[in-house]
């Protein structure tokens, strides 16, 4: 019971969500119980629950779902081209083969890029499975003109991108315009064709919880494939109380469609221990198909490096110095 999935890529196929009629009903008296809420992240029994030897386990499978990310003013191609070869060997063949899994096709979720690398990071990863995520519509601020943020979805797509970060426009949410941000959702899965959305609440900036609820509740009736906390680039990103309600956003979803939407976390998750405890939250809360890269992905810059850090110690005893995991 204590297992994590097989710790590799192979891919389970999923109905794909398809949007819904826009109906206030679904979220107009959503209520989150605060106090109940943080109790629940409180006893969250993180890591402990998932026992020492089981751990390698599960961080490999971590693995599989992290969107290696780079969105940096200062990116390079060759910055790319570095993320995309450590997205394609994420463990040093020596760990994986210390730890059983020499025969395991294992690399992360995805390798998320601004537009200008998506092409870069195709041609990098080309032959490894790896799909590529593109920020799209003017990230992370995400106040551009809705058609230039059309476009740009268009243009990542026809790059190559299999998969678009699109961040919502927070006012439609602080004024509680929830039909225009239905709209606005909807656009962005049309633009994006085949490619899956990922839709970025930005929760940090959403004042309340409720609105964080609702929210979920109005890109997933508009088709999202994902929903995602955070660009990274907030005060606040993701924390395990907005988890929580969007986990419960995300179950009532499938309660009333049948459709499951994925999670992702983004924004200062880079501990292996951090990881772990989304990953216990998502079994937890949705179920063991939750722990699959089709569903949950996390969004991170160097947790990779801390996780390849915990399985050497895993299989040493010892820890090596965080520089020589430089990247990821
Ligand atoms: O979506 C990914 C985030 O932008 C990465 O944030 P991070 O650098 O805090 O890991």
């Amino acid at each position: 019971a204590n297992a994590a999935a097989a710790p590799d890529n192979k891919s389970h196929a999923i109905a794909r969500n398809t949007a819904q009629p826009f109906e206030a009903g679904w979220f107009d008296n959503i209520r989150v119980n605060l106090s109940a809420a943080e109790r629940r992240v409180a006893t969250l029994p993180g890591r402990r629950s998932v026992k020492k030897d089981a751990q390698a386990g599960w961080l490999l499978k971590a693995i599989t779902c992290i969107d290696l990310t780079t969105l940096n003013g200062d990116d390079t191609a060759e910055r790319v081209r570095r993320l995309c070869a450590k997205a394609a060997t994420p463990v040093r063949p020596d760990l994986l083969a210390a730890l059983g899994f020499a025969d395991r096709t294992l690399h992360t979720g995805a390798v998320c890029v601004y537009h200008r690398f998506v092409a870069t990071a195709v041609d990098a990863l080309a032959g490894t499975g790896i799909p590529v995520a593109a920020v799209s519509t003017g990230f992370p601020a995400g106040l551009i003109p809705h058609e230039l943020k059309l476009k740009e979805i268009e243009a990542s797509v026809r790059d190559g991108a299999a998969e678009i970060d699109i961040v919502i426009t927070r006012e439609h949410v602080l004024t509680g315009q929830w039909r225009k941000l239905y709209d606005e959702m909807r656009d962005f899965r049309l633009a994006a064709g085949d490619a899956h959305v990922k839709a970025i609440l930005a929760t940090g900036e959403l004042k309340t919880l409720r609105n964080v609820a609702k929210a979920s509740m109005v890109c997933m009736m508009a088709g999202a494939d994902f929903i995602k906390t955070s660009t990274g680039k907030e005060g606040v990103n993701a924390t395990p109380l907005v988890t929580l309600v969007m986990l419960r956003m995300i179950r009532q979803y499938e309660a009333r469609t049948g459709f499951r939407v994925g999670y992702k976390p983004a924004g200062g998750v880079s501990t292996a221990k951090t990881a772990l405890d989304y990953q216990v939250l998502m079994k937890e809360e949705l179920g063991r198909a939750w722990l699959e890269p089709e569903l949950f992905r996390i969004g991170a810059s160097t947790l990779l490096a801390d996780i390849e850090r915990q399985l050497e110690h895993h299989v040493t005893g010892r820890y090596s110095a965080f520089h020589r995991h430089p990247i990821g």
